[in-house]
């Protein structure tokens, strides 16, 4: 089982604290600002307010460098998680209560696992009101089918599976298509493996609004992402505003199983050929998430890859929008 222990701290342990913070330190630290009822001109006063505010500035600055801050960190980090958790159940909920067919393309990632626990808490996942897409592109990592049928079992859901058209199985596909067309043709793979079976899935449940994991912390392309965005289908976006860290604090908090290829060094996970580790020390940078995807893969036109496609460009058979624009 992932566990966030072997996700580095990125915060201070909270050391027992020296405390010889008090009130009149406080006074103190805060006393070389001029009062308001002191007038500039007034030299006497002047005079007096600047002596006196050097003496509180060095007994400030002494007694600053033995305050512990580290629990008032945790305490602001544990109310911030609260408030996030706090929105993104309420924009579930209005996604929910507002739409007749939201669904959950689900990848599994660590988000992911938020987002599904969020949507047992609300109880729309074993009474089916938010179904879970997923999408098997046949070059998934077996622990990935593996974890699904943990989650399914957890949560009394059954996911709603898509897999290339025309195909009963992978070996099916093997044999008309190879083992490499990722290789030889990106665009034709992620066309049949990925993008069709995923508009399909949308068409098929008849989808008006699509709760994904995309957050600001993503990469530049989201920086501004909220947590709604109107086009048809409506995209719930409840974790737009969290970061990477946030997600597995809340992991941790609620001790919930996360992908066990995190523990291997992946900190995202999708086919096996576009997946690498990534130093453990870069997860939680900005963009870090997804800089062990699509390593070393380039578009037909030579540039680096960066999305599969699931996501990218309107579908003109549903005429769906994506949510990666
Ligand atoms: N296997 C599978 N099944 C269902 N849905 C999936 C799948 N893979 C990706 N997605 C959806 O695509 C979003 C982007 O994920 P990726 O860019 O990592 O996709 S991919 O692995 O490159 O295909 C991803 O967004 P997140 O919600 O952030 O995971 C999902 O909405």
């Amino acid at each position: 089982m992932a566990t966030l222990g072997a996700v580095p701290a990125s915060r201070p342990t909270a050391k027992p604290a020296l405390q010889v913070f008090s009130s009149r330190a406080r006074v103190h630290s805060c006393s070389n600002i001029r009062p308001s009822h002191v007038p500039a001109s007034s030299h006497r006063h002047h005079n007096l307010f600047l002596v006196s505010s050097r003496r509180q500035a060095t007994v400030a600055a002494a007694v600053k460098s033995e305050v512990d801050v580290a629990p008032w960190v945790e305490e602001a980090r544990s109310k911030r998680l609260q408030q996030l958790e706090e929105q993104a159940l309420d924009a579930l909920q209005k996604a929910v209560d507002n739409f007749e067919h939201p669904a959950f393309p689900c990848a599994l990632i660590a988000g992911d696992v938020v987002i599904l626990h969020l949507l047992h808490r609300l109880g729309v996942l074993s009474n089916n009101k938010v179904p879970v897409i997923f999408i098997d592109t046949f070059h998934l990592f077996p622990e990935t089918h593996a974890f699904l049928k943990r989650l399914e079992t957890n949560y009394s859901f059954q996911a709603r599976e898509f897999h290339a058209d025309g195909f009963a199985n992978k070996a099916e596909y093997k044999a008309k298509h190879g083992s490499d067309l990722y290789i030889t043709d990106i665009d034709e793979y992620d066309r049949i493996c990925k993008v069709e079976p995923f508009n399909r899935s949308l068409k098929t449940l008849d989808v008006d609004v699509m709760i994904n994991g995309r957050r600001r912390d993503h990469g530049f392309e989201r920086a501004h992402l909220e947590v709604f965005e109107g086009g048809k289908p409506v995209k719930c976006n409840p974790l737009a505003y969290w970061e990477f860290r946030d997600c597995w604090d809340y992991l941790q908090l609620h001790k919930l199983e996360a992908h066990p290829l995190h523990d291997e060094g992946f900190p995202s996970v999708g086919d096996v050929h576009s997946t690498i580790p990534v130093p453990r020390e870069k997860w939680f940078e900005y963009a870090g998430e997804r800089s062990g995807r699509f390593q070393g893969l380039q578009n037909k036109d030579g540039s680096v890859k960066t999305e599969c496609g699931i996501h990218v460009g309107d579908d003109p058979e549903t005429g769906m929008s994506n949510i990666r624009k």
